[in-house]
């Protein structure tokens, strides 16, 4: 059985009073989680922050992104995993398709962030998904099997066993509009099918999670499917009822 994980990315939204009244949010509640685990991603600079504010250790904390240089030195503007690591992160999001899309990153940067994670024992969430463009023109499965090829190259299936997957449709992402928790399944039954070619046990274990437009209503349905094992959650995590209601439909 594979334990639920939900984990709530932040992306570039809060202020020091905005984040201590989510977390003083979450830490009313986080005794409510249940059978999940939990993790939130606030951006960087608010890391050490917010894990000085949450007083439950069922709640992780991670980054949005990490340096894809393995070791610290002249690159500036960057965080390395040593940093992270240094403030207790045990997530990075690695992929998301606004880094994709806006900063450039490549499928081999991706990759290369992922192997650099794993080497400091911080978890990669592998994000893979596809546009409307692409799921419309019967691409989609090609796009994300070439995402995680990338990145099963540099680090192998084994590491699979080390790494969470998030499945998110582009199109779903902030929209509003979900896939439909058949359209999910369909997804990540060809994702866990793809890395059960290669060692089955690892795919049995590997957590998948859903994002895009996850929120209270529809979490238990999209969670309730076989090869879904709970979701990153953009815009609902910045609300703290309504990140915990989805956390316990994970649960
Ligand atoms: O991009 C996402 C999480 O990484 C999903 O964002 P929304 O939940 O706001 O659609």
């Amino acid at each position: 059985m594979r334990k639920p994980f939900v984990a709530g990315n932040w992306k570039m939204h809060g202020s020091k009073a905005s984040i201590l009244s989510l977390v003083t949010g979450l830490n009313a509640q986080a005794d409510q989680l249940g059978n999940v685990d939990v993790a939130v991603c606030p951006p960087a600079i608010y890391i050490d922050y917010v894990k000085r504010s949450l007083s439950s250790n069922a709640i992780s904390v991670g980054a949005q992104n990490v340096a894809a240089e393995p070791v610290q030195g002249a690159f500036t503007g960057e965080i390395s995993v040593e940093m992270l690591k240094d403030f207790a992160c045990d997530y990075v999001i690695l992929g998301h398709s606004e880094r994709r899309a806006i900063y450039g990153e490549t499928d081999a940067e991706v990759a290369q962030k992922v192997k650099v994670a794993l080497t400091a024992n911080i978890t990669p969430i592998l994000c893979v998904g596809e546009t409307l463009e692409e799921r419309e023109s019967g691409v989609m499965e090609s796009v994300i099997a070439s995402q995680l090829d990338a990145v099963l190259d540099v680090v192998g299936i084994d590491s699979f066993a080390d790494i969470v997957i998030a499945y998110e449709p582009i199109w779903a992402i902030g929209t509003g509009v979900t896939a439909s928790p058949a359209q999910a399944q369909d997804v990540h039954e060809f994702i866990r099918g793809k890395l059960a070619g290669l060692n089955s046990a690892i795919a049995e274990k590997v957590i998948i999670q859903y994002g895009g437009s996850v929120k209270p209503d529809n979490a238990k349905e999209l969670f309730g499917q076989a090869d879904i094992d709970g979701g990153l959650i953009g815009g609902a995590s910045l609300n703290a009822d309504d990140f915990i209601a989805i956390c316990k439909a994970a649960g």
